[in-house]
């Protein structure tokens, strides 16, 4: 391929005589990766192998996966370079934490993130971008989890309404996407000298709102899929020289990882704990990671008083919607999916939505909560995501169907059945594999595949 000459230039500078071999890489083959997702019951049930295990990731593998499998349409994989996936690794979610990842988009990152968290704790996913917005809900409700909100917001917005609330922070910065010049050609097009020193000045200012939402004691993860030391050691290099309080701490390093570069920086040794990830020495497309802590003491979250009588609450529900939707869940699981108090109704639509989960009021949301479904009239309809946050074990209604059904019904057919089990909302399994809900009305399984994600 065709590298910018300044981009060539500028690496046969900073890397002498490894530059040959780095740059001979953006003509080398692409190897690619994928995730599978813990939340899914026998989640290792994939039809791909799992025989290239990815060392550096708990849940990565080497291979390569179809977006028009059954596997992933149904969640448990997810398609992703080698090396971003080691920054959500990095970022070690814990269950039960609050965590806000902060430029999501298409949501690589923040389905690691959720998967890793067993439904506790707070996933916050944000992008500026509303378009990558949508694609993000998308990926964040085919991986089952229930514990996520996803926003369009800038990030100024953001920490004017909140402040300090987050345990851990992840800013996968928008960058000159030097790691990018492989996989898309297009990508050098964007390219020219000065670009990488524009994004630094983009990366700052998303980092400072970033800076006021964090926790003390919490976390940062800042990662860029680019070479450029302007927008990597020299952004953590700032990060330092501005904030007294935050530390850089160590990453771990497997083998084909390179140290961060103080050299190409103000010469902090600190630096040398970040870490790189080149084409030319790790199989993926090239990524930057540094983890940093805000020193101090985290304050508890505070613990409402009111709960036991926030517990008998029917969130901002009609008495008759609450008994629709409850009568739905003892219907499909014998008992209630959700405490009542922890249900939201925006429009006809309900959410699972703790009021223990940080304020909406003054922010544009897309997803509020976890989508259980919509009231129509006197009835209530399940939504697509919550098919996919069930497991099928928990689910006394559900219709196995065989692969070709499957491809019938994603592509928003009608299908037959011979059940003579009751009329009524079913939740489709292939493989049992939970995909969809489907209604059965006599002999048919009426479709409710949505339009947006049929596969043509
Ligand atoms: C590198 S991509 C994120 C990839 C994502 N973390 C993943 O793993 O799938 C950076 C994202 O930042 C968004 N972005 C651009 N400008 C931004 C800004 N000023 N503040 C926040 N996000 C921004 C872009 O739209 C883009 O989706």
């Amino acid at each position: 391929m065709e590298l910018p000459k300044d981009f060539i230039s500028k690496y046969q500078r900073l890397l002498a005589t490894e530059a040959e071999e780095f740059l001979a890489a953006f003509d080398g083959p692409v190897e690619k990766g994928f995730r599978l997702n813990p939340l899914k019951e026998n989640y290792q049930a994939v039809a791909y192998s799992l025989a290239k295990k990815a060392p550096h990731v708990k849940t990565g593998y080497y291979g390569e996966v179809s977006g028009r499998s059954l596997d992933h349409q149904a969640g448990y994989v997810y398609s992703q370079d080698l090396s971003a996936m080691y920054v959500a690794e990095v970022a070690d979610a814990k269950p039960g934490e609050w965590i806000l990842d902060l430029c999501a988009a298409p949501g690589g990152k923040s389905t690691q993130l959720v998967e890793a968290m067993a439904n506790q704790g707070l996933l916050v996913a944000n992008e500026i971008n509303k378009k990558r917005a949508a694609i993000l809900a998308e990926n964040l409700e085919r991986s089952g989890a229930s514990n996520y909100i996803v926003l369009n917001e800038s990030p100024q917005n953001l920490a004017k309404n909140w402040g300090p609330i987050f345990d851990k922070i992840i800013v996968d910065a928008p960058c000159s996407g030097e790691g990018m010049f492989r996989k898309d050609h297009q990508a050098t097009s964007y390219w020219d000298k000065d670009y990488p020193a524009e994004c630094a000045k983009r990366q700052k200012e998303i980092l400072k709102s970033a800076l006021e939402l964090l926790k003390p004691g919490g976390k940062l993860i800042y990662s860029t899929c680019t070479f450029a030391p302007e927008e990597d050691e020299q952004i953590v290099a700032w990060l330092l020289a501005e904030y007294p309080d935050l530390r850089v701490l160590p990453i771990k390093q497997y083998p084909g990882m390179d140290q961060g570069r103080p050299d190409w920086a103000d010469g902090n040794p600190d630096l040398e704990k970040t870490i790189r990830l080149f084409p030319h020495h790790f199989k993926g497309e090239g990524h930057f990671v540094a983890l940093l802590e805000k020193v101090g003491q985290a304050v508890p979250k505070k613990v409402s008083k009111k709960k036991g009588k926030a517990k008998q609450a029917k969130g901002n529900l009609s008495l008759e919607q609450l008994e629709l939707w409850q009568a739905f869940s003892q219907e499909l699981v014998g008992t209630d999916l959700f405490a009542s108090a922890d249900l939201k109704l925006v429009g006809d639509y309900l959410y699972y939505s703790p009021k223990t989960w940080p304020r909406l009021a003054n922010l544009r949301y897309l997803r509020p909560g976890l989508l259980l479904g919509v009231f129509k009239k006197k009835r209530f309809e399940p939504s697509y995501t919550l098919a996919l946050a069930l497991k099928p074990s928990q689910v006394k209604r559900v219709l196995a169907v065989s692969e070709s059904e499957w491809e019938n019904y994603v592509k928003g057919n009608v299908l037959t059945t011979t059940s003579s089990q009751q009329n009524g909302w079913y939740l489709l399994t292939c493989q049992q594999k939970g995909f969809a809900f489907g209604k059965k009305v006599n002999q048919q399984i009426k479709n409710f595949f949505p339009k947006a994600l049929r596969f043509y």
